[in-house]
């Protein structure tokens, strides 16, 4: 690759999506998700995606991984359009590992029946490197995810949902993808189990890997992502750096989002403010 190639795949965002349409079922049953949605994602990047139950989180991510097919548009992982790609060339796309991905629930991202040792060396093994040198890294890997080797022999049904949900963000990194894809990575999770995957997460800001972090939660969010993209019906509403977003959110469904933050009532609505502009979203 030429120098001018290496500078071009260097800006190239890891993710763009553009005019996404996604709809379930067919004739009167046809249900339009998404509509025209575009999102890029800049390597290092980490943008979140919020919106409420139902809006069509799960639905963009599962697209993006190719587990449910778009209806028009074009997703661009590291420039490749992977919107039509057949089943062959989504296994070798998962097989060079460029995107990741951790679920809510850790037990569909993590095989039951593997050890935490094999779940975590799997990835390294398909791509070819020899089981020593796979275990030496699924061994630092847990450590970045600030958990004991001792788990290596156990198997996931063993394991806390804390500890769980660690191994499926340590078997997202080991492969060192540029992007990882979160849905609702802490929602499952206590309160304390929550704070140290976020602040996890926070961590791997700095190791150059993009994040896509989906909730229905703005706290969970802001704290974290670099631009937010509010998802309203099917469409991306507003997009913008974390912290406009959550200081001056400009569309009435993203204020009632701040307003109704927990972690974010300084900046919150009353309550009167919250009706208000529910009765605008519902004209
Ligand atoms: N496999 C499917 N078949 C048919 N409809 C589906 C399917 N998956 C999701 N839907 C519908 O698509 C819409 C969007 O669902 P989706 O799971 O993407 O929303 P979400 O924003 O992730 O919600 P939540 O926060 O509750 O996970 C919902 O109305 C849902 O019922």
């Amino acid at each position: 690759m030429s120098a001018d190639d290496q500078q071009r795949a260097g800006d190239r965002p890891i993710l763009a999506v553009e005019d996404l349409a996604v709809h379930y079922g067919a004739g009167r049953r046809r249900q339009s998700v998404l509509d025209g949605v575009s999102l890029s994602v800049a390597r290092g990047e980490t943008v979140g995606i919020i919106g409420e139950t139902g809006s069509g989180k799960s639905t963009f991510a599962r697209t993006v991984l190719g587990l449910v097919r778009a209806g028009r548009g074009r997703i661009l992982i590291d420039g490749e359009d992977v919107a039509r790609h057949k089943p062959r060339q989504w296994q070798a796309l998962r097989r060079r590992g460029v995107v990741q991905y951790v679920f809510q629930d850790p037990l569909r991202s993590l095989d039951p029946d593997l050890t935490i040792e094999d779940s975590l060396v799997e990835p390294l093994l398909v791509r070819g490197m020899r089981r020593p040198e796979a275990v030496e890294r699924a061994r630092a890997y847990l450590g970045r995810v600030r958990l004991d080797e001792d788990l290596l022999p156990r198997l996931p049904g063993e394991l806390s949902g804390g500890q769980r949900q660690r191994v499926a963000v340590a078997r997202a990194l080991v492969a060192e993808p540029g992007l990882i894809i979160l849905d609702e990575p802490v929602s499952a999770l206590d309160s304390a189990n929550r704070v140290g995957v976020l602040e996890i997460l926070k961590g791997l800001r700095d190791s150059g890997v993009a994040l896509l972090f989906i909730s229905h939660d703005l706290g969970s969010v802001a704290g974290i992502a670099d631009r937010i993209a509010v998802l309203y019906q099917g469409r991306f509403v507003e997009v913008g750096a974390a912290r406009d977003v959550v200081n001056t959110p400009r569309h009435p469904y993203t204020r009632l989002l701040v307003g109704s933050a927990p972690t974010l009532r300084s900046a919150a609505a009353a309550r009167a403010r919250r009706e208000e502009l529910r009765a605008l979203l519902r004209t």
